[in-house]
């Protein structure tokens, strides 16, 4: 796997934080190659170690083993059939990051009969602490599905997913998830002033207590449905707060919204096949 060499098209947030990741994870940095039209995303790049960065997208296909796509879903079109004549050539595994791109889609781009592996990252990646889930289409091999795994596996956990339709779920759950504790965070942060807390005590005990909440979660045997008990003292001051939330409709909203970043999923995946 040390000798695999890996490409990225597309140079920007997401590709930097995969290579930083598999630098630190000992794959030699002369076994990656980037490009981006971008020489502010270029020296960024080149500021992680001594890759292969230029702007031509040709020449890393050309090159490498595996080329992951990393450009946002708008262009992927355009980039995928620029790169097409020489992709059927070359015959890489195609690692796809974006969001609602079928491999289906990118397949044809790329002229067909190409080993696609499609998958739904998220933002956390940038600290190697991401949640990535992959989907294989039918020519990709046991070897090559390894090699997705081991890259993948630089900026966080991965799963597979055996349909592809379970992507659009992923993208709701983990692709959008960071946003929505985030918001959480917000909203418990401006309680915290309302209540007589200045900014900066009630942004300091929001995140530390998400982060500790989160680790406890993690780290813990038993679920959260049982670390939630086990703060909740018999008619004490979380019981309140969680029955507030509970009347609210909480658990309810919370399926609503992921249920329509799930619907907004598959709709985009059909706006940018047109
Ligand atoms: N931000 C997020 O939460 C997540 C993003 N993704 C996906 O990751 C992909 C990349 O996203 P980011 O890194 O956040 O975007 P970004 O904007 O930081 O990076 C995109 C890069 O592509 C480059 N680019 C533009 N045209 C190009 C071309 N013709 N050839 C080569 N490179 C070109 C740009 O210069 C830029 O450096 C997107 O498809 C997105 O859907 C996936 C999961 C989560
Ligand atoms: O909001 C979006 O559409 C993308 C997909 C997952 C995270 N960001």
């Amino acid at each position: 796997m040390l000798d695999l060499k890996i490409g990225f098209i597309g140079g920007g947030n997401m590709a930097a934080s995969i290579i930083g990741g598999l630098i630190a994870s000992g794959v030699p940095a002369e076994n990656i190659w980037a490009s981006d039209p971008s020489t502010e995303s270029l020296s960024k790049l080149t500021k992680l170690g001594a890759i292969h960065a230029g702007k031509d997208n040709n020449a890393v296909i050309n090159t490498v083993d595996v080329v992951v796509m990393a450009v946002k879903p708008q262009v992927m079109k355009t980039v995928a059939n620029d790169i097409a004549a020489a992709a059927q050539k070359a015959k890489p595994l195609v690692i796809s990051i974006a969001a609602g791109i079928t491999s289906d889609s990118l397949n044809n781009w790329l002229g067909g009969k190409i080993a696609i592996v499609r998958c739904m990252p998220n933002t956390p990646a940038l600290l190697q602490c991401g949640a990535t889930a992959l989907y294989a289409n039918t020519s990709v091999s046991s070897i090559q599905r390894q090699q997705a795994e081991h890259i993948l596996s630089a900026v966080g956990i991965n799963l597979w997913v055996e349909s592809e339709a379970q992507l659009d779920a992923v993208t709701a759950l983990s692709g959008s998830g960071p946003a929505y504790f985030f918001l959480l965070m917000e909203a418990m942060q401006a309680s915290g002033e309302a209540m007589g807390l200045s900014p900066e005590q009630s942004q300091k005990l929001t995140l530390q207590t998400a982060l500790g909440a989160a680790r406890m979660a993690v780290e813990s045997d038993v679920d959260a449905a049982e670390l939630r008990r086990r703060v909740t003292s018999p008619n004490g001051t979380t019981e309140r707060a969680i029955g507030i939330f509970e009347q609210g409709g909480l658990r309810e909203l919370v399926d609503r919204a992921l249920t329509g970043a799930k619907i907004r999923s598959e709709e985009l995946a059909q706006e940018l096949d047109s």
